[in-house]
């Protein structure tokens, strides 16, 4: 399966567990990894047979800067939805890096993975994917 990837998006975020930090905004950067099939787009050289990483980073964006989550686990939950149900991706991996939170560290991150990529497979075969 192809991948669609956005990497080092930077969004600053109301974000944490401590009372001081839901009084400030935090920088956060995410890396998302989505299987599709480029063939179509590259067969006809057409932005709307693939996923556009410009429309599906600014709808992170704003989703994140609307967010006021305490877990970045939570915040990794919502963007994995939001692109598997608003762009139609059947399989997503986000990683949520919050690089200032720990001191003497370079970062600190989760990473999920969710939807199936068997269930890509079967659209192609089965000529939803064309
Ligand atoms: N697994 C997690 N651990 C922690 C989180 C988190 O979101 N996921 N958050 C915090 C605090 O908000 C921290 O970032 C403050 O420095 C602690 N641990």
């Amino acid at each position: 399966m192809d991948r669609v990837f956005i990497e080092g998006l930077k969004v600053d975020a109301l974000i944490g567990v401590y009372d001081w930090e839901r009084e400030i905004l935090q920088p956060l950067e995410f890396d998302i990894e989505m299987a599709t099939d480029i063939r179509p787009a590259a067969a006809s050289d057409e932005l709307s047979l693939t996923l556009d990483y410009f429309s599906i980073s600014q709808a992170i964006t704003t989703l994140v800067k609307n967010a006021s989550f305490k877990l970045i686990e939570s915040l990794a939950e919502a963007v994995s939805q939001l692109i598997r149900e608003k762009f139609g991706v059947c399989w997503v991996k986000v990683k949520v890096s919050k690089p200032g939170a720990v001191p003497n560290t370079r970062n600190v991150a989760v990473q999920i993975e969710r939807g199936s990529l068997s269930s890509s497979a079967d659209q192609i075969v089965s000529g939803v994917a064309q």
